[in-house]
Formats: C-alpha cells, sequence, structure tokens
C-alpha cells in the first residue's frame, strides 16, 4: 500500500466471504428489518435492538452465501455473476457451505436466546425460504421464481417488528406485503436490460421463457396491488399522515415509472432507459417507504 493509500483494506480471503453475503442487497433488506424493528409501538433496550438488527444481517448474509454455493454454476455461466468467489475459482464450494451453515445457525440462535423465539422462527423461516424454496426449488423450474421465491426478502420488516414487540401485527404484515409486490416490478425490470445473461445461464426468468411484452404487462399487473399495499396503512388508520403523503407521492411516481415500462414498445437495439430508471427507483422508494413508517411513528 502506498503511503497516500489510506483506505482500509480487508485481507482477500475475507473480502471473499463478505462478497458471499451478497452485501449491497443485503444493506436494504436489513434496513427494512431495522424499520420494522423501530415502526413497532415499544420501547425496545438498545442492546437488543443492536442484536436483533445484527442477527437479521447475519442470517440474510448466511443466506446469500448458500445461495452461491447452490448455484456457482449458473453463476459461471452469467457475466455478471462470473468473478464471484465461486464460479472465479477463489474459493472452494465446501468453505461457502460451512460459513453459510454456521452463520445461518448462529444467527436464528442467537435472535431466540438474545431476543425472541418468534423473530427467531420467522428469520429461519426466511432463511429456509430464499435458500430452499427459491434457490433450490423455483429459481431454476418456472418463471414464477420471483413472485413466490420473493417473499423470503419482505419477512425482514416482520422479523424486526416480532423482536421489538414479540408478536406480528397488521401494519408490519401490510410492510411485508408491499415488499412481496414491490419484488417482481423490481427484478423484472433488471431482468429486461440483463436478460441475455439468464438466457445463457439457462434460468427461466419471466423476459426468457414468456417474452418482452408479458414481462412488461407484469411489471404493470403488480404495481397495481403493490400501490395498494403501500398506501394502505394510511386509510386504515395504522399510520399518519406523514407516512400517507409520502406514500402517496412516492407510489404515484412508482406508477408512473412502470407504466411507462408497461405501456413501452421496443425495437432491436433500443437503449433500456426507462428499465434502467425504474429498476433504480425501485431501490430508492423502497428505502424512502420504509424511512417514512419510522419518521411517522417518531412524530406521532
Ligand atoms: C427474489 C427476489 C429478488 C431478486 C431475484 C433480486 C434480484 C436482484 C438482482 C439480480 C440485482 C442486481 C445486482 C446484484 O446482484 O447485486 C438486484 C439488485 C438489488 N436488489 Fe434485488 N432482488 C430481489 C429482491 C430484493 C429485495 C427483497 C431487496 C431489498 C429489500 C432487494 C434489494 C436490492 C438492492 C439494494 C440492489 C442493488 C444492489 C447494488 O447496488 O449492487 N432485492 N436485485
Ligand atoms: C432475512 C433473510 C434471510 C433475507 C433473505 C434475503 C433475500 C431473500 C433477499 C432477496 C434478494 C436477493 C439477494 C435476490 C437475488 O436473487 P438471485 O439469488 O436470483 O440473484 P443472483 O442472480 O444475483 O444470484
Amino acid at each position: 500500500m502506498s503511503v497516500a493509500d489510506t483506505s482500509v483494506r480487508l485481507p482477500a480471503e475475507w473480502r471473499d466471504f463478505l462478497a458471499l453475503t451478497k452485501p449491497r442487497v443485503m444493506t436494504l433488506v436489513v434496513f427494512t428489518g431495522m424499520c420494522g424493528l423501530l415502526a413497532a409501538p415499544a420501547s425496545v433496550d438498545p442492546v437488543i435492538g443492536f442484536t436483533a438488527i445484527l442477527c437479521i444481517a447475519l442470517g440474510a448474509g448466511a443466506a446469500g452465501a448458500l445461495n452461491q454455493w447452490y448455484e456457482a454454476d449458473i453463476d459461471a455461466a452469467m457475466k455478471r455473476t462470473a468473478a464471484r468467489p465461486l464460479p472465479a475459482g477463489r474459493m472452494d464450494r465446501q468453505s461457502a457451505l460451512h460459513f453459510g451453515v454456521g452463520v445461518a445457525a448462529f444467527s436464528v440462535i442467537l435472535m431466540g436466546l438474545a431476543v425472541n423465539a418468534v423473530a427467531a422462527a420467522i428469520l429461519a423461516v426466511s432463511i429456509l425460504f430464499y435458500v430452499l424454496i427459491y434457490t433450490v426449488w423455483l429459481k431454476r423450474r418456472t418463471p414464477q421464481n420471483i413472485v413466490i421465491g420473493g417473499a423470503a426478502g419482505a419477512f425482514p420488516p416482520l422479523i424486526g417488528w416480532a423482536a421489538a414487540t414479540g408478536q406480528v401485527a397488521l401494519l408490519p404484515f401490510l410492510l411485508f406485503c408491499t415488499v412481496f409486490l414491490w419484488t417482481p416490478p423490481h427484478f423484472w425490470a433488471l431482468a429486461l436490460f440483463v436478460e441475455t445473461d439468464y438466457a445463457n445461464a439457462g434460468v427461466p426468468m419471466l423476459p426468457v421463457v414468456a417474452g418482452e411484452r408479458t414481462t412488461r404487462n407484469q411489471i404493470g399487473l403488480y404495481t397495481v396491488p403493490m400501490a395498494v399495499a403501500a398506501i394502505a396503512p394510511w386509510p386504515l388508520g395504522l399510520t399518519g399522515a406523514v407516512y400517507g403523503w409520502s406514500a402517496l407521492v412516492l407510489t404515484a411516481v412508482f406508477g408512473v415509472l412502470a407504466a411507462q415500462v408497461a405501456f413501452r414498445h421496443t425495437h432491436a437495439n433500443d437503449a433500456m432507459v426507462p428499465e434502467k430508471r425504474l429498476f433504480r427507483f425501485s431501490l430508492l422508494y423502497l428505502a424512502l417507504i420504509f424511512a417514512a413508517v419510522v419518521i411517522d411513528r417518531w412524530i406521532a
């Protein structure tokens, strides 16, 4: 390292274990879990709260590692994922498996012992859902993989809420529904501009199997119930106007961007600008919706 380079560098092996956890995607997953916890009507001991969020992060990371352990063959066939530690040959599958199983078990046990059994049970279900239902069962079999398997990524708000209160309730359930229904537009927008990659790997993602027109229609279709789930907490009296107006404005923008994608007719070699815009906004949308639930709770 040169004198001028002050950046902190992890050893290469640690960096590969970190890459196994899909840290960028999981940041938003963990954020939704944290917001579930902070929006709950309970005062949580800061140490317990921090432990709960740590357990969600560890559980989600472990699930990501087990996903990469199982699908090293698919990852090797796609440009986007070929440099991951397993397909690139920097790590053996056994190490990834041990890491994934060990960290997953640790996260659930710690959640059960330090937080509560309900949060631990939902965390265990979400890890199993992502690894077994999505990765092992559905991903290679059906273009509905995202719709059903996507539920795994929707559990964290319920886990966070359960960590704070020991139970689940209608508001975190609606947040679950919002993420669940958000996942298809989020992912299919991306799949429209990395379509050839999935085709190369033989993964039956919707654009590969059913074509671009159907994918665009489905993006539009899922946006409608997503909007209902996202806005519903306000008229149901579960949140106040701060959340309500935020959800209305954000969802209106999401709706416009989704409509631009849904109603678009493209020709060969057209740039996928609206699709990229929808994908990028989908990330901001979810982050802001969850931030709004917490802010609404705090100022209420
Ligand atoms: C089955 C459901 C889902 C699928 C198949 C999916 C797929 C993807 C893919 C392929 C990417 C591209 C880049 C990458 O691999 O890093 C991506 C990006 C991303 N996804 Fe999803 N996603 C799903 C659900 C979710 C959920 C539930 C969240 C969070 C709550 C999420 C958050 C993100 C974020 C933050 C990125 C951007 C990562 C970056 O900047 O590199 N995704 N998603
Ligand atoms: C708390 C807990 C256990 C949460 C689970 C988190 C979860 C299900 C996240 C889903 C997001 C995700 C990493 C999708 C990647 O899909 P992919 O695996 O098909 O993407 P790839 O092509 O990049 O491998």
